[in-house]
C-alpha cells in the first residue's frame, strides 16, 4: 500500500517557541488515522501545517509527491472551523463561496450530506448550535474531492446522536482511496472508526500502532493505549 501522506523530521516553531520537534509520521492511502493527544499536544498545529495553512519551511511534508504548500492545498480538505466565515451569512451563501474557491467542490455529495445531518441551508451561521455548526463544518469538508481529509476534533462538545450521524457520514461517503486523519482527545468516540492511531505527546509522534494490533496483540482498547503512552509508557509497531 502506498503512502498518501509522508511527514519526515518535522520542526515547527512559533514567536521562537519550539511547538512540534522531529515528528516523523507516514499514512497510508485509504487508512482511517487517529491522531491522538492531550490538549496543547500540537494535533491542530501539524493539521494547519499538513494542510499548508501553516508555513513548513522545510519541505519536511509530503502528500502523494508533492511537498510545496500551494499544491498540497489542493490535495487537502481541511475542517477549518470556519474561523474567517461572516457570521451573518447564510449557509447557502457559504457554500456558495467555498465552491468558488474550491473546484473539487462535489455539489450533489454535498447535498446528500446536508439531507442526511439534517441541515437547513437557509439559517445563518450565527444561528447554528455548536453541534449544528460542527455538522456544517463536516458536510464542507467531506464534500471536497481530495486525496486526503484532516478533521480537527469533529466531536468536541457534541452530543452522542449527532456524534453517531457524524461518524456515520464519516462511514458513508469515504470512498476506498480516500485517507482521513482525524483528531480527538477523547479515545472512546472514535475507536470503533480507525485502522491506526498516532499520539502525540512533547512535541513530536511518540507512537504509532494498528488498531488490530492494539487490541489484539496487546490485548488493549486503544484508549487503554493511549492512556498507556501518557502515563508513561511508550510502545510502537
Ligand atoms: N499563536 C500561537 N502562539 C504561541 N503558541 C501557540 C500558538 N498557537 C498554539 N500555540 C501553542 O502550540 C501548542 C500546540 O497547540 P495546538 O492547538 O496545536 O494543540 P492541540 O493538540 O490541537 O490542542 P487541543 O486539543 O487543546 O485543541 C500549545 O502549547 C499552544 O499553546
Amino acid at each position: 500500500m502506498t503512502d498518501i501522506l509522508n511527514i519526515q523530521h518535522l520542526n515547527y516553531k512559533l514567536n521562537l517557541v519550539s511547538i512540534l520537534a522531529d515528528v516523523n509520521l507516514t499514512v497510508p492511502t485509504g487508512s482511517i488515522v487517529g491522531l491522538l493527544g492531550a490538549n496543547g499536544a500540537g494535533k491542530t498545529t501539524l493539521m494547519r501545517l499538513i494542510s499548508g495553512v501553516a508555513k513548513d519551511h522545510h519541505n519536511a511534508i509530503t502528500i502523494g509527491d508533492q511537498t510545496s504548500a500551494a499544491q498540497r492545498k489542493q490535495l487537502v480538505s481541511f475542517s477549518h472551523q470556519l474561523d474567517g466565515a461572516n457570521n451573518h451569512a447564510r449557509l447557502s451563501q457559504i457554500v456558495h463561496d467555498y465552491q468558488i474557491l474550491y473546484p473539487d467542490f462535489a455539489a450533489a455529495q454535498f447535498q446528500e450530506l446536508v439531507t442526511f445531518l439534517e441541515l437547513d441551508l437557509h439559517k445563518r451561521l450565527q444561528q447554528l448550535s455548536k453541534g449544528n455548526r460542527k455538522k456544517f463544518i463536516i458536510a464542507l469538508t467531506l464534500a471536497r474531492q481530495v486525496p486526503l481529509y484532516l478533521l480537527d476534533e469533529p466531536f468536541d462538545g457534541i452530543d452522542g446522536m449527532s456524534r453517531k450521524k457524524i461518524i456515520a457520514s464519516i462511514l458513508q461517503w469515504k470512498t476506498d482511496d480516500a485517507t482521513i486523519l482525524i483528531s480527538d482527545h477523547h479515545v472512546d468516540d472514535i475507536a470503533n472508526l480507525l485502522d491506526s492511531v498516532a499520539v502525540i505527546k512533547d512535541k513530536h509522534v511518540v507512537a504509532t500502532a494498528q488498531a488490530e494490533t492494539i487490541r489484539e496483540e496487546y490485548g488493549q482498547s486503544i484508549e487503554d493505549y493511549y492512556e498507556a503512552i501518557y502515563t508513561g509508557g511508550k510502545q510502537n509497531d
